[in-house]
């Protein structure tokens, strides 16, 4: 374990000072974009204005003739394009692939300036973020950069999820993490054949109640998973994402699904589809009536101690902090998003 003042000291010289307060910034999604292809590069000026990060996708989902394609795609649309207050993002092929190192080397040097976070797949403990926070403090340096490029890990393997808090305290380079739920089942030896969501049988049934029967009640299988990564990441300051959500014809299942990581503290999903850029947008931008009256408890309790009561609920300072969190987002959505803080009167 780092002293303290190691922890911040910077790992190669020349190397940006590393960050001790993560940079503020609204990502409610995370959208994909397939950078070896023409079409969906020439989407990205119009994704700009309607995302709140662009992320250049090299991993899985890119087919491996495609590879160097989709990384100097990648290069191009991130040299082309202002991205403006929207994030830019790259998910970088994983540690042990033919095309990880490739993939930094080049990238870094070309469009290390404009890049926000680099998004490394199927973390699996501190080594791995430690390897790449070493490596990208030696470009940095070598490129000249002044801000460093931020790490967010997918946590998809049973040994992540194992590690997630050693993951979240490995380094001041640390993000946040996002669920990976399709390799996760898959290096969890689950039964499944979905990227995220539920599946009709996990669930728990009714007791027997004669003729009324009994009733499956279908639960979250990313339930602990989640819980467990939201705890190592605030207790760090990093930032939790639901991941993706495969099933585009089902909307209302997305919905839920990022609803429910929202309500447990995820800031953001994935979006792989246009159609799933609004869901994320309403899901992790706060309810307005939640809004409306969170303010309330603020303004009945100005230094937030005491107990009050508003429409017939028990207030006090752990629900004055709790409106804090809802009304803190609400201002940082409002400052993106006119039309959400029109809504908020904020
Ligand atoms: C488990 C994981 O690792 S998840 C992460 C990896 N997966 C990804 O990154 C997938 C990203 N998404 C995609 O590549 C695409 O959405 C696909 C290939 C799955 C489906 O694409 P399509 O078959 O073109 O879908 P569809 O016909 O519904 O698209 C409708 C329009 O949206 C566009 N579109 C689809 N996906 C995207 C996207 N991610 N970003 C921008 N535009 C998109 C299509 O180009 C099409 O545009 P057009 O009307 O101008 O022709
Ligand atoms: C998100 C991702 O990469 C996965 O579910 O495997
Ligand atoms: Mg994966």
């Amino acid at each position: 374990m780092k002293s303290p003042k190691s922890f911040y000291a910077p790992l190669a010289i020349g190397a940006p000072q590393p960050y001790r307060d993560r940079p503020v910034a609204l990502e409610r999604m995370i959208h994909f974009v397939p950078p070896h292809i023409e079409k969906m590069r020439a989407k990205v000026p119009d994704l700009i204005d309607k995302v709140d990060v662009v992320l250049g996708n090299l991993e899985d989902a890119i087919p491996a003739d495609a590879k160097i394609d989709a990384r100097k795609g990648f290069i191009q649309l991130a040299a082309d394009n202002d991205f403006k207050d929207t994030g830019l993002w790259t998910r970088v092929n994983c540690l042990n692939s033919p095309w990880f190192l490739d993939d930094i080397l080049q990238i870094v040097p070309a469009v290390g300036d404009k890049l926000d976070v680099i998004m490394l797949p199927k973390v699996e403990g501190a080594w791995d973020i430690h390897y790449l926070d070493q490596l990208l403090a030696q470009l940095e340096a070598q490129a000249g950069l002044t801000k460093p490029i931020m790490i967010h890990a997918i946590l998809e393997t049973a040994e992540g999820v194992k590690n997630v808090e050693e993951i979240a305290a490995a380094s001041p380079r640390m993000h946040g993490m996002s669920l990976g739920p399709a390799d996760l089942a898959a290096s969890r030896g689950m039964k499944t054949t979905r990227v995220g969501g539920g599946h009709p049988d996990y669930a728990v049934l009714s007791d027997e109640d004669g003729a009324a029967g009994r009733t499956a009640y279908q639960q979250d299988l990313w339930h602990y998973t989640v819980g467990k990564m939201v705890d190592a990441c605030l207790s760090y300051g990093l930032k939790p994402f639901y991941g993706p959500f495969g099933d585009f014809s089902d909307s209302d299942a997305c919905q839920s699904q990022f609803r429910n990581a929202f309500l447990m503290g995820c800031l953001g999903a994935w979006s792989l589809h246009p159609s799933q850029i609004d869901i994320a947008k309403t899901v992790f931008s706060p309810d307005p009536g939640e809004v409306a009256f969170a303010k309330k408890i603020l303004d009945a309790m100005p230094d937030g101690t005491g107990a009050v009561m508003i429409d017939g609920k028990m207030q006090d300072d752990a629900t004055w902090k709790q409106a804090k969190v809802i009304v803190d987002l609400a201002r940082l959505v409002a400052s993106k998003d006119k039309a959400m803080g029109d809504i908020y009167g904020l």
